[in-house]
């Protein structure tokens, strides 16, 4: 089988309402499946009977903070180890932010990035599967964002100290959704903003919460209601994580150097 063959993403399948307002999202039907496990997060349980026996079973809580486009929230998608984990993990490896120059149809590791004065915060990219937790934390953003694994790009810890910002921007066509974490509670500023929406929203961080958006329209062009900003934090550094789903089965197409040993995807020379 031609494993590249997965199809091009169009629509965030959760916009057609695979997630509930103010219920749980009912994950158990199809728990994420990492074991043996030496730590759960403090939000995962082990499932102790069914088929599933031993599988990791992770209930998240959202809330739609914006309909049409519909942006979600979810306070407690990250706990606390899970944060500090991403923090420690990206030490030493900051780079100044680079903006994608992607052209339409261009995919993660071909588009060209640059240095932008719209931009002065630093970032470290993290392999694919680069740890255990890693590899859990990026199980979790493909079930809020109901995608298959395969489509979430390497997630990039971005860190703004302060007075540093990303100004407005757009995350791209070829990225049907984003979703957004932030890795700890910042004290004043700093907020992620979107003046541009029915009804402008700017969200404070928040340790562990994740923001989930569509940056597509049905007919998969740009939607620039979903324009957006990092505003300066005021005292404090703030981290957060993106973690784009491409329109494009990305972690097929990725080199070896890019995939971690807790990636699930091995190289084709491996096989
Ligand atoms: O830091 C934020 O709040 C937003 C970051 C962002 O939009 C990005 O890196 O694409
Ligand atoms: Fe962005």
């Amino acid at each position: 089988m031609d494993r590249r063959r997965l199809p091009a993403l169009s629509r965030p399948t959760w916009m057609t309402g695979a997630h509930h307002g103010d219920e749980p999202i009912p994950l158990a039907e199809s728990p994420i499946q990492i074991a043996p496990l030496q730590a759960l997060p403090s939000h995962a349980a082990k499932q102790e009977d069914g088929a599933n026996r031993g599988s990791i079973v992770v209930r998240l809580k959202g809330t739609l903070v914006h309909r049409d486009p519909d942006m979600w929230a979810y306070p407690s998608f990250l706990s606390d180890c899970e944060c500090e984990h991403l923090i420690r993990l990206s030490a030493g490896r900051f780079l100044t932010s680079l903006t994608s120059l992607g052209k339409e149809g261009a995919q993660q590791q071909s588009y060209e990035s640059g240095r932008s004065v719209n931009r002065t915060s630093l970032s470290a990219r993290l392999m694919s599967g680069e740890t255990r937790t890693l590899s859990i934390i990026e199980e979790k953003v493909a079930k809020i964002a109901c995608v298959p694994l395969a489509y979430v790009e390497q997630l990039v810890v971005v860190k703004y100290e302060p007075g540093e910002f990303f100004a407005m921007h757009h995350d791209g066509d070829f990225r049907p959704q984003t979703v957004l974490l932030y890795l700890n509670d910042v004290d004043e500023g700093g907020q992620t903003d979107f003046p541009d929406l029915p009804k402008p929203l700017a969200i404070k961080p928040q340790k562990g919460m994740a923001l989930v958006w569509s940056n597509i329209n049905p007919d998969g062009s740009a939607d620039y209601r979903m324009m957006h900003q990092g505003l300066p934090p005021t005292s404090s550094v703030k981290y957060a994580v993106n973690c784009f789903i491409n329109r494009d089965p990305i972690r097929l197409l990725a080199s070896d150097e890019q995939r971690g040993p807790f990636c699930p995807f091995s190289s084709p020379k491996m096989q």
